[in-house]
C-alpha cells in the first residue's frame, strides 16, 4: 500500500479529519523547502500539498500567483524541486503531493518526471489544466510509478460526471468549494453543505475540500461536512510573513482538537 493510501486509512480508522497545508516550492529560497516540508509534518499536517510555480497559473488567486513569481524569480525549477523534495523525504513521513499545471511536465517529459517524481518519494500529483479525458496522456507513467492522480470536483460539476471523476483512482478527490480562483473569502458559498453532502454521497474516495480556508474555525467549519480540509492561500502568507504562531494554530487545528478531548 502506499503512503497516501495508507495514511487515508489511518485517519479513516482513526475517526479524524485531514488538514492539508500547501505551499508553494521555491518560495523563500528552494533550500529551505525541506526545513518547511518538517515543520509541517512537525505542526499535525496529515499530508502537504507542494506547487510548481508556473507563469500562467489560471486557478490561482493574487497570493499564489505572488508566491510563484517570488519563486520564478529565484530561479525555481521543476528539477530542482524534485531534488530538494528527495532531500526531504529522508525526513519527513507523511504523503507528499506536488500540484502543477500540465505545461511543466510536458516540458520535462512525462516519462522522466513520473520516474523522477518516485525516486523523490511523491505519493500524489494535482494537475488541474488535465481533464479526465486528457488522462490518458499521463495514466500509464503515474500507474507505473505507483503515483496517485487527484481529480477536483467542483460546484458547476454535473452528479453523473462527479461519480464519473470519483471512481477514478486511490486516493482522495479534491472538492473545490467556491466558484473561482485560489485565496481567502470570508464566508462559503451557499449551497456547499448540499454540495459535499452529495459528492460524499457518490464518492468511494474520501473527499477533501479546498479554497478558501484561512482560520482554523473555517477548517473545522468544513471538515464536519467532509473528510479533510486543504487550505493554502493563507498558508502561503503566513509563510512568507514569518507568523510562524499563526501558521501552528492554522495546521495544528484538529490535532489539538483532538488532544483536548482525551
Ligand atoms: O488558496 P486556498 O483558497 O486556500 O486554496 C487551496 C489552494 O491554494 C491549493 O490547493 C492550490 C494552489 N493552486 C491550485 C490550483 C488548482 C487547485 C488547487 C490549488
Amino acid at each position: 500500500m502506499n503512503r497516501l493510501a495508507e495514511s487515508l486509512r489511518q485517519l479513516q480508522a482513526g475517526n479524524k479529519k485531514a488538514f492539508v497545508p500547501y505551499i508553494m516550492a521555491g518560495d523563500g529560497g528552494l533550500e529551505c523547502l525541506a526545513d518547511r516540508l518538517v515543520m509541517l509534518e512537525w505542526f499535525g499536517a496529515s499530508s502537504i500539498e507542494v506547487g510548481i510555480p508556473f507563469s500562467d497559473p489560471v486557478a490561482d488567486g493574487p497570493v499564489n500567483q505572488e508566491a510563484g513569481l517570488r519563486s520564478l524569480a529565484r530561479g525555481t525549477t521543476l528539477k530542482g524541486t524534485l531534488e530538494q523534495l528527495a532531500r526531504a523525504r529522508a525526513s519527513i513521513s507523511i504523503p507528499i503531493i506536488v500540484m502543477t499545471y500540465l505545461n511543466p511536465i510536458l516540458a520535462y517529459g512525462i516519462d522522466e518526471f513520473c520516474r523522477d517524481s518516485k525516486e523523490a518519494g511523491i505519493d500524489g500529483i494535482i494537475i488541474p489544466d488535465l481533464p479526465i479525458e486528457e488522462e490518458g496522456l499521463m495514466e500509464p507513467s503515474l500507474v507505473n510509478a505507483g503515483i496517485e492522480l487527484i481529480r477536483l470536483v467542483t460546484l458547476t460539476t454535473p452528479p453523473e460526471r462527479i461519480r464519473e471523476i470519483t471512481d477514478k483512482g486511490n486516493g482522495f478527490v479534491y472538492a473545490v468549494t467556491v466558484k473561482g480562483i485560489t485565496g481567502g473569502r470570508d464566508s462559503f458559498q451557499d449551497g456547499l453543505a448540499a454540495f459535499l453532502a452529495e459528492v460524499k454521497s457518490v464518492s468511494r474516495l474520501p473527499v477533501f475540500a479546498g479554497f478558501g480556508v484561512s482560520t482554523p474555525a473555517q477548517a473545522r467549519e468544513l471538515a464536519s461536512l467532509c473528510d479533510g480540509v486543504i487550505s493554502g492561500s493563507r498558508i502561503v502568507e503566513l509563510l512568507h510573513e514569518g507568523k510562524m504562531d499563526e501558521l501552528e494554530e492554522l495546521v495544528s487545528c484538529f490535532k489539538k482538537e483532538k488532544e483536548s478531548v482525551i
